[in-house]
């Protein structure tokens, strides 16, 4: 499904701040090897990935690529990516399309590190080395479509939470503090910064509110590159776009974003809505 990916470039705006932080805090020291000192941009290159999964299959094996496990069952192998090659520059937005169904939620996963390597083949390379799983954790962020937020905690309450977990020990209160209000700003949350995330019995920020939120939970430790999977799903248009505009600005500090979108709009000032037929 490598038609399927689309590339955005955005200017280059100056280098990741977490990249600084990580560095300050000896986040890479186990991994000195690393050429994180090589010159902008990072670029993360994935060639010919392959995944396939085996699936019991009762009523019509296929002869061609059956097997069988231990309980004599018919085994089928199932090829959810097929020699799928791509590259994603910091600075730009990567949006991988398809239809329900197609593989973008792989394909994600598999950029994400979320999949077993034994089964996962092909390579994925940052300025052309392996990207390691134990590096992985520290420069790559996943925001996931189910948004898990505290409802009691306000918007502001909600990223410290997180600054205190995510950024080192060593940094201050204040940086961590200073580093929130940034992030407020960069999510254009400061009408909303102080009030309650809510739920079902107890009114607080909107949706699209929530899901930038829920981004800036993930992208407080400033990463190198950022996954989403379908961010905007869910979303009335304004909020859709606002998310893709806090994303564009993510990319612009120095990230590279990689996400998947289930249903693409042309909707923007540049492409009005367009007429439908009436039946
Ligand atoms: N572990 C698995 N075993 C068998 N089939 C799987 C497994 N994981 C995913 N699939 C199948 O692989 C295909 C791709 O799934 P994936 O979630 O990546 O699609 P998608 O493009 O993200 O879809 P959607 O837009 O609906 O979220 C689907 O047909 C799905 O049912």
């Amino acid at each position: 499904m490598s038609e399927l990916l689309m590339s955005m470039e955005y200017d280059q705006n100056g280098r990741s701040q977490a990249l600084d932080i990580a560095l300050a805090s000896n986040f890479f020291s186990s991994v000195s090897s690393y050429p994180l000192t090589s010159p902008s941009p990072f670029v993360l290159s994935f060639k010919d990935l392959t995944y396939s999964v085996k699936i019991k299959n009762m009523f019509n094996p296929l002869p061609c690529c059956g097997s069988s496990d231990g309980d004599g069952m018919e085994m089928n192998t199932k090829i959810l990516l097929n020699g799928i090659s791509g590259e994603a520059k910091e600075g730009e937005m990567m949006a991988v399309l398809g239809a329900s169904g197609s593989g973008k939620s792989t394909l994600i996963d598999a950029l994400a590190n979320r999949i077993a390597k034994e089964s996962l083949h092909g390579s994925i390379t940052l300025n052309g080395e392996v990207l390691e799983s134990s590096l992985h954790k520290v420069i790559s962020a996943y925001v996931m479509q189910d948004d898990l937020l505290f409802p009691m905690l306000t918007v502001e309450e909600t990223l410290m939470f997180s600054a205190e977990f995510r950024l080192p020990r060593s940094l201050s209160k204040k940086k961590k503090q200073a580093r929130v209000q940034a992030l407020i700003d960069q999510l254009g949350l400061r009408n909303a910064a102080t009030t309650v995330i809510g739920d079902e019995g107890h009114r607080g920020v909107s949706g699209g509110e929530r899901r930038r939120v829920s981004i800036g939970i993930d992208i407080i430790h400033d990463p190198i590159i950022l996954f989403l999977d379908e961010p905007t799903s869910g979303l009335d248009s304004t909020s859709a776009y606002m998310v893709v505009k806090v994303l564009q600005r993510v990319a612009k500090s120095g990230s590279i974003v990689i996400m998947s979108i289930h249903q693409p709009t042309m909707e923007s000032k540049g492409n009005p809505k367009p007429n439908h037929k009436k039946h």
